[in-house]
C-alpha cells in the first residue's frame, strides 16, 4: 500500500539499514527507529531512542509505569498525532520512508501498521461487521470477498471455531478474551505488516491471556509484532527481542534470552529481578 501522499518510495541508504546501535542478527529490520524523541509540551517522554525492530519477530517493550513504552509504541503508527500537545523528533524508517514525515497518509499507514489496545474495543456491531466495517468503507462491496476475509481473519486470530455459527450476533456478546481476539482479527483484515499490541492481555483472565500469548507466537510467522507488557514472564515467553525503558530512555535492547538471563546493564537486572518498578 502506498501511504505517502504522492512521492515515490525512497531508496534505503546503507546508514538506514545498518545503524551502529543494531545488534548482529539474522533477521531483517522492518522498522528502524533513529534518535526518536517524543514530547508532550516541554516534557520529553521518549529520549533519543534508537532501535532496529526485526521482521517476523516479537519485540517486547518493558519498564516501570510512566517510562514511555506506550508513547513509543503509539508513535509507530502515528497515534500520538491525536494528542495535540505531542510532537516527535527523529525518524522511524519503514520501507525506506520516514513515517513521521508530514505528507504521510496516516490512515493508510495504520492499515499497514495496525494497533490493538489494552482494553478490547469492538464496535457495537455484529462480529461480521466488525471485520468488514473498514473494508466496506474502503469500497469493498463483494460479499464473497468479504465473507472470505471474515473467515480468514477470524481463523488467523484463533476465533473462527468459537464464532462461526454466530457471526451476525453482537460483538458485545463475546467474552473479553474473545473480544480482544476479534479486535486482532479486525486489524488483520486490513492486511498489516506490523502489529502493535499495547498490553493486549492485561485486562483478561489467565485462560484468555494464554490464548493471546499462543496467538502472538503463531502470528509472528506472518507479521512483525511489537508488544508492551508489564508481565515479565509474558515478555520472556513470547518475545525474541526485549527493550527495557526507564524514564524515557532505552536502557538496554537485546535478545530476550540475554535480557532475562544476563543483561548488560545493572538497572535492567534490578528491574527484571523485581528490585524496583
Ligand atoms: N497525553 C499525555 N499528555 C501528557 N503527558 C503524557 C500523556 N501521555 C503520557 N504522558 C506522560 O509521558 C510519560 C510516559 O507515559 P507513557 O504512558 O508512555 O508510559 P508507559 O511506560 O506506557 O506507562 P504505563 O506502563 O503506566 O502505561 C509519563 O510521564 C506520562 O505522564
Amino acid at each position: 500500500m502506498n501511504y505517502t501522499a504522492d512521492r515515490p518510495m525512497e531508496t534505503k541508504t546503507e546508514k538506514e539499514i545498518a545503524p551502529s546501535e543494531r545488534k548482529a542478527s539474522k533477521r531483517e529490520v522492518v522498522l528502524d527507529v533513529k534518535d526518536l524523541s517524543i514530547f508532550y509540551g516541554n516534557k520529553e517522554a521518549v529520549k533519543s531512542a534508537n532501535m532496529g525492530i526485526e521482521k517476523n519477530a516479537v519485540t517486547a517493550l518493558i519498564g516501570p509505569s510512566g517510562c514511555g513504552k506506550s508513547t513509543f509504541i503509539r508513535s509507530i503508527n502515528r497515534m500520538n498525532d491525536l494528542i495535540p500537545s505531542s510532537r516527535a523528533e527523529g525518524e522511524i524508517i519503514y520501507e525506506g520512508i520516514n513515517i513521521l514525515r508530514d505528507d504521510i497518509n496516516v490512515v493508510a499507514l495504520r492499515s499497514e501498521i495496525g494497533m490493538v489496545f489494552q482494553k478490547p474495543n469492538p464496535f457495537p456491531k455484529s462480529i461480521y461487521n466488525n471485520i468488514t466495517h473498514a473494508l466496506k468503507y474502503n469500497g469493498q462491496k463483494n460479499k464473497k470477498v468479504l465473507d472470505q476475509i471474515v473467515e480468514e481473519s477470524l481463523r488467523k486470530a484463533a476465533l473462527w471455531d468459537e464464532v462461526k455459527d454466530r457471526l451476525h450476533q453482537s460483538a458485545m456478546s463475546l467474552s473479553g478474551g474473545q473480544q480482544q481476539r476479534l479486535c486482532i482479527a479486525r486489524t488483520l483484515a486490513m492486511e498489516p505488516q506490523i502489529l502493535l499490541l499495547d498490553e493486549p492481555a492485561s485486562a483478561l483472565d489467565p485462560v484468555s491471556n494464554s490464548k493471546i500469548e499462543e496467538l502472538i507466537l503463531q502470528l509472528k510467522e506472518d507479521y512483525s509484532i511489537v508488544i508492551v507488557t508489564h508481565n515479565m514472564s509474558q515478555a520472556s515467553r513470547v518475545s525474541d527481542k526485549t527493550a527495557f525503558f526507564l524514564n524515557g530512555d532505552i536502557v538496554e535492547y537485546d535478545d530476550t534470552k540475554k535480557i532475562f538471563t544476563n543483561p548488560s546493564e545493572a538497572r535492567t537486572e534490578e528491574y527484571i529481578s523485581g528490585r524496583f518498578g
